[in-house]
Protein backbone atom coordinates (compact mmCIF):
# COMPACT_ATOMS: atom_id res chain seq x y z
CA UNK A 1 0.00 0.00 0.00
CA UNK A 2 1.43 3.97 -0.49
CA UNK A 3 2.24 5.41 2.41
CA UNK A 4 2.61 9.34 2.59
CA UNK A 5 6.02 8.67 2.56
CA UNK A 6 6.51 7.19 -0.87
CA UNK A 7 2.97 8.74 -2.35
CA UNK A 8 3.63 10.80 -5.60
CA UNK A 9 4.04 14.74 -3.89
CA UNK A 10 0.30 16.61 -4.99
CA UNK A 11 -0.07 18.73 -8.96
CA UNK A 12 0.91 21.97 -8.01
CA UNK A 13 -1.22 24.64 -9.36
CA UNK A 14 0.11 28.12 -10.18
CA UNK A 15 -2.34 30.95 -11.70
CA UNK A 16 -0.58 33.78 -13.43
CA UNK A 17 -3.73 36.89 -14.20
CA UNK A 18 -2.37 40.65 -14.98
CA UNK A 19 -3.31 43.14 -17.86
CA UNK A 20 -1.58 42.67 -21.44
CA UNK A 21 2.16 43.24 -21.35
CA UNK A 22 3.41 42.56 -17.40
CA UNK A 23 5.20 39.38 -18.70
CA UNK A 24 2.48 36.33 -18.18
CA UNK A 25 3.16 34.40 -21.11
CA UNK A 26 7.06 34.59 -20.84
CA UNK A 27 7.48 34.69 -17.14
CA UNK A 28 4.78 31.26 -17.19
CA UNK A 29 6.76 29.40 -20.05
CA UNK A 30 10.14 29.67 -18.48
CA UNK A 31 8.91 28.86 -15.05
CA UNK A 32 7.22 26.02 -16.00
CA UNK A 33 9.99 24.64 -18.16
CA UNK A 34 12.34 25.00 -15.22
CA UNK A 35 9.98 23.31 -12.82
CA UNK A 36 9.01 20.82 -15.15
CA UNK A 37 4.84 21.66 -15.07
CA UNK A 38 2.98 21.66 -18.11
CA UNK A 39 1.30 25.44 -19.09
CA UNK A 40 -1.91 26.82 -20.36
CA UNK A 41 -2.05 29.96 -22.36
CA UNK A 42 -5.66 30.75 -21.61
CA UNK A 43 -5.52 33.97 -23.91
CA UNK A 44 -4.73 32.01 -26.65
CA UNK A 45 -8.16 30.16 -26.10
CA UNK A 46 -10.27 33.12 -26.07
CA UNK A 47 -8.50 34.41 -29.17
CA UNK A 48 -8.82 30.84 -31.07
CA UNK A 49 -12.61 31.26 -30.36
CA UNK A 50 -12.67 35.15 -31.54
CA UNK A 51 -10.27 33.22 -34.64
CA UNK A 52 -13.64 30.86 -35.48
CA UNK A 53 -16.15 33.59 -34.99
CA UNK A 54 -14.57 36.05 -37.51
CA UNK A 55 -13.69 33.24 -39.95
CA UNK A 56 -17.32 31.83 -39.65
CA UNK A 57 -18.88 35.34 -40.19
CA UNK A 58 -20.71 35.53 -37.10
CA UNK A 59 -21.25 39.10 -36.09
CA UNK A 60 -19.19 40.52 -33.41
CA UNK A 61 -21.72 43.09 -32.52
CA UNK A 62 -23.85 40.18 -31.43
CA UNK A 63 -23.58 38.59 -28.61
CA UNK A 64 -26.38 36.48 -28.87
CA UNK A 65 -24.82 35.07 -31.85
CA UNK A 66 -21.69 34.78 -30.31
CA UNK A 67 -23.40 32.76 -27.28
CA UNK A 68 -25.44 30.60 -29.78
CA UNK A 69 -21.91 29.58 -31.83
CA UNK A 70 -20.31 28.96 -28.82
CA UNK A 71 -20.26 25.52 -28.22
CA UNK A 72 -19.18 24.78 -32.33
CA UNK A 73 -15.30 25.15 -32.36
CA UNK A 74 -13.01 22.18 -30.84
CA UNK A 75 -10.41 23.96 -29.41
CA UNK A 76 -7.25 21.88 -28.22
CA UNK A 77 -4.46 23.27 -26.18
CA UNK A 78 -0.96 21.89 -26.00
CA UNK A 79 0.46 22.43 -22.47
CA UNK A 80 4.35 21.53 -23.21
CA UNK A 81 5.80 24.96 -21.92
CA UNK A 82 8.72 24.18 -24.78
CA UNK A 83 6.49 23.96 -27.80
CA UNK A 84 2.94 24.94 -26.91
CA UNK A 85 0.38 24.49 -29.17
CA UNK A 86 -3.41 26.12 -29.79
CA UNK A 87 -5.91 24.32 -32.99
CA UNK A 88 -9.15 25.13 -33.83
CA UNK A 89 -11.35 21.89 -35.75
CA UNK A 90 -7.80 20.13 -36.00
CA UNK A 91 -6.11 23.38 -38.00
CA UNK A 92 -3.06 25.43 -36.37
CA UNK A 93 -3.88 28.58 -35.63
CA UNK A 94 -1.18 30.01 -33.55
CA UNK A 95 -0.24 32.48 -36.26
CA UNK A 96 -3.67 33.79 -36.83
CA UNK A 97 -4.72 34.48 -33.45
CA UNK A 98 -1.90 37.20 -33.18
CA UNK A 99 -3.25 39.31 -35.85
CA UNK A 100 -4.72 42.60 -34.54
CA UNK A 101 -7.92 41.92 -36.42
CA UNK A 102 -8.28 39.10 -33.75
CA UNK A 103 -6.72 41.43 -30.65
CA UNK A 104 -9.37 43.91 -31.85
CA UNK A 105 -11.96 41.79 -31.06
CA UNK A 106 -10.90 39.23 -28.77
CA UNK A 107 -12.53 41.61 -25.60
CA UNK A 108 -16.14 41.49 -26.87
CA UNK A 109 -16.19 37.48 -27.66
CA UNK A 110 -14.62 37.07 -24.25
CA UNK A 111 -17.10 38.84 -22.37
CA UNK A 112 -19.55 36.79 -23.52
CA UNK A 113 -21.15 34.57 -20.51
CA UNK A 114 -21.51 31.34 -22.73
CA UNK A 115 -18.05 32.01 -24.26
CA UNK A 116 -16.55 31.94 -20.27
CA UNK A 117 -18.22 28.67 -19.39
CA UNK A 118 -17.22 26.80 -22.27
CA UNK A 119 -13.55 28.11 -21.93
CA UNK A 120 -13.65 27.57 -17.93
CA UNK A 121 -14.12 24.55 -18.44
CA UNK A 122 -11.62 23.11 -20.90
CA UNK A 123 -9.54 25.43 -18.59
CA UNK A 124 -10.12 22.96 -15.82
CA UNK A 125 -9.98 19.81 -17.64
CA UNK A 126 -6.83 20.76 -18.40
CA UNK A 127 -5.62 21.64 -15.16
CA UNK A 128 -6.99 18.57 -13.50
CA UNK A 129 -5.05 16.47 -15.93
CA UNK A 130 -1.86 17.65 -15.20
CA UNK A 131 -0.31 15.30 -13.48
CA UNK A 132 2.82 17.27 -12.05
CA UNK A 133 1.12 20.47 -12.32
CA UNK A 134 0.57 23.31 -14.22
CA UNK A 135 0.98 27.23 -15.08
CA UNK A 136 -2.10 28.35 -16.07
CA UNK A 137 -1.82 32.41 -17.16
CA UNK A 138 -4.44 34.64 -17.93
CA UNK A 139 -7.26 37.16 -16.60
CA UNK A 140 -9.02 34.96 -14.24
CA UNK A 141 -7.54 32.48 -13.49
CA UNK A 142 -7.16 32.85 -9.44
CA UNK A 143 -10.43 34.54 -8.81
CA UNK A 144 -12.74 32.06 -11.25
CA UNK A 145 -11.41 29.11 -12.93
CA UNK A 146 -9.20 27.86 -10.43
CA UNK A 147 -9.49 29.62 -6.83
CA UNK A 148 -7.78 26.61 -5.36
CA UNK A 149 -4.62 27.52 -6.84
CA UNK A 150 -1.37 26.66 -4.36
CA UNK A 151 0.06 30.02 -5.63
CA UNK A 152 -1.42 33.11 -7.59
CA UNK A 153 1.38 35.40 -8.69
CA UNK A 154 -0.82 38.64 -9.79
CA UNK A 155 1.44 41.04 -12.37
CA UNK A 156 1.33 44.63 -13.41
CA UNK A 157 3.55 47.29 -15.00
CA UNK A 158 2.97 51.02 -15.94
CA UNK A 159 1.43 51.20 -19.34
CA UNK A 160 4.20 52.83 -20.82
CA UNK A 161 6.69 50.21 -19.66
CA UNK A 162 3.84 47.56 -21.28
CA UNK A 163 3.45 49.51 -24.28
CA UNK A 164 7.00 49.49 -24.78
CA UNK A 165 7.79 45.88 -24.70
CA UNK A 166 4.56 44.96 -27.08
CA UNK A 167 5.60 47.33 -29.41
CA UNK A 168 8.85 45.97 -29.66
CA UNK A 169 7.43 42.96 -30.33
CA UNK A 170 5.36 44.26 -33.43
CA UNK A 171 8.10 46.05 -35.37
CA UNK A 172 7.33 49.32 -36.24
CA UNK A 173 4.70 50.18 -34.19
CA UNK A 174 3.61 53.44 -32.76
CA UNK A 175 4.34 53.00 -29.31
CA UNK A 176 1.31 55.89 -28.13
CA UNK A 177 -1.10 54.12 -30.19
CA UNK A 178 -0.17 50.93 -28.49
CA UNK A 179 0.23 51.92 -25.45
CA UNK A 180 -3.95 53.18 -26.36
CA UNK A 181 -4.78 50.59 -27.41
CA UNK A 182 -3.91 48.11 -24.49
CA UNK A 183 -5.20 50.59 -22.13
CA UNK A 184 -9.03 50.27 -23.98
CA UNK A 185 -8.37 46.48 -24.17
CA UNK A 186 -7.32 46.29 -20.23
CA UNK A 187 -10.82 48.50 -19.72
CA UNK A 188 -12.98 46.13 -21.33
CA UNK A 189 -11.49 43.03 -19.74
CA UNK A 190 -11.43 44.79 -16.36
CA UNK A 191 -15.36 46.12 -16.83
CA UNK A 192 -17.05 43.37 -18.01
CA UNK A 193 -19.80 41.86 -16.02
CA UNK A 194 -18.48 38.09 -16.22
CA UNK A 195 -15.17 37.11 -14.70
CA UNK A 196 -12.98 40.64 -15.12
CA UNK A 197 -9.65 40.94 -15.40
CA UNK A 198 -9.03 41.15 -11.37
CA UNK A 199 -6.52 40.57 -8.51
CA UNK A 200 -7.58 37.21 -6.26
CA UNK A 201 -7.63 38.73 -2.52
CA UNK A 202 -5.10 36.23 -1.90
CA UNK A 203 -2.90 36.54 -5.02
CA UNK A 204 1.11 37.97 -4.80
CA UNK A 205 1.46 41.30 -6.51
CA UNK A 206 4.20 41.66 -8.42
CA UNK A 207 5.00 44.76 -10.04
CA UNK A 208 7.25 43.89 -13.31
CA UNK A 209 7.80 47.80 -14.71
CA UNK A 210 11.43 47.97 -13.01
CA UNK A 211 12.47 44.04 -13.25
CA UNK A 212 13.86 41.96 -16.01
CA UNK A 213 12.24 38.98 -17.18
CA UNK A 214 15.24 36.94 -15.74
CA UNK A 215 14.07 38.49 -12.17
CA UNK A 216 10.63 38.39 -12.49
CA UNK A 217 11.02 34.44 -12.90
CA UNK A 218 13.27 33.81 -10.31
CA UNK A 219 10.87 35.47 -8.47
CA UNK A 220 7.87 33.15 -9.08
CA UNK A 221 10.41 30.06 -8.90
CA UNK A 222 11.46 31.30 -5.73
CA UNK A 223 7.57 31.32 -4.90
CA UNK A 224 6.24 28.03 -6.21
CA UNK A 225 9.45 26.02 -4.49
CA UNK A 226 8.25 27.80 -1.06
CA UNK A 227 4.81 26.47 -1.39
CA UNK A 228 5.93 23.27 -2.61
CA UNK A 229 8.31 22.85 0.91
CA UNK A 230 5.49 24.07 2.82
CA UNK A 231 3.16 21.54 1.60
N1 LIG B 1 10.16 42.19 -17.01
C1 LIG B 1 10.29 42.39 -18.33
N2 LIG B 1 11.15 43.30 -18.80
C2 LIG B 1 11.24 43.53 -20.13
N3 LIG B 1 10.54 42.89 -21.09
C3 LIG B 1 9.67 41.97 -20.67
C4 LIG B 1 9.48 41.66 -19.29
N4 LIG B 1 8.53 40.71 -19.18
C5 LIG B 1 8.13 40.44 -20.45
N5 LIG B 1 8.82 41.19 -21.34
C6 LIG B 1 8.66 41.20 -22.81
O1 LIG B 1 7.43 41.89 -23.04
C7 LIG B 1 6.70 41.29 -24.08
C8 LIG B 1 5.29 40.90 -23.58
O2 LIG B 1 5.42 39.85 -22.63
P1 LIG B 1 4.35 38.72 -22.50
O3 LIG B 1 4.94 37.64 -21.65
O4 LIG B 1 3.80 38.31 -23.83
O5 LIG B 1 3.19 39.50 -21.68
P2 LIG B 1 1.67 39.13 -21.41
O6 LIG B 1 1.54 37.64 -21.60
O7 LIG B 1 1.41 39.58 -20.01
O8 LIG B 1 0.87 39.90 -22.40
C9 LIG B 1 7.53 40.11 -24.57
O9 LIG B 1 8.27 40.52 -25.70
C10 LIG B 1 8.47 39.83 -23.41
O10 LIG B 1 9.69 39.27 -23.81
N1 LIG C 1 -8.40 34.17 -18.73
C1 LIG C 1 -8.55 35.03 -19.76
C2 LIG C 1 -7.52 35.22 -20.70
C3 LIG C 1 -7.72 36.10 -21.74
N2 LIG C 1 -8.92 36.73 -21.85
C4 LIG C 1 -9.22 37.61 -22.99
C5 LIG C 1 -9.00 39.07 -22.68
C6 LIG C 1 -7.72 39.41 -23.40
O1 LIG C 1 -7.71 40.75 -23.84
C7 LIG C 1 -7.69 38.42 -24.55
C8 LIG C 1 -6.34 38.02 -25.09
O2 LIG C 1 -5.55 37.53 -24.03
P1 LIG C 1 -3.95 37.41 -24.19
O3 LIG C 1 -3.44 36.90 -22.90
O4 LIG C 1 -3.62 36.67 -25.43
O5 LIG C 1 -3.57 38.91 -24.40
P2 LIG C 1 -2.15 39.57 -24.52
O6 LIG C 1 -1.09 38.51 -24.50
O7 LIG C 1 -2.10 40.39 -23.32
O8 LIG C 1 -2.21 40.36 -25.76
O9 LIG C 1 -8.39 37.28 -24.08
C9 LIG C 1 -9.90 36.55 -20.91
O10 LIG C 1 -10.97 37.17 -21.02
N3 LIG C 1 -9.71 35.70 -19.88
Amino acid sequence: METAANAAPAAVIVAIDGPSGTGKSSTSKAVAAQLGLSYLDTGAQYRAITWWMVNNGIDIADPAAIAAAAEKPDIVSGTDPSGPTITVDGTDVAAPIRTQEVTSKVSAVSAVPEVRSRITELQRSIARGAEVGIVVEGRDIGTTVLPDADLKIFLTASPEARAARRSGELKGADVNATREALIKRDAADSGRKTSPLAKAGDAVEVDTTELTLQQVIECVVTLVEEKRAAA
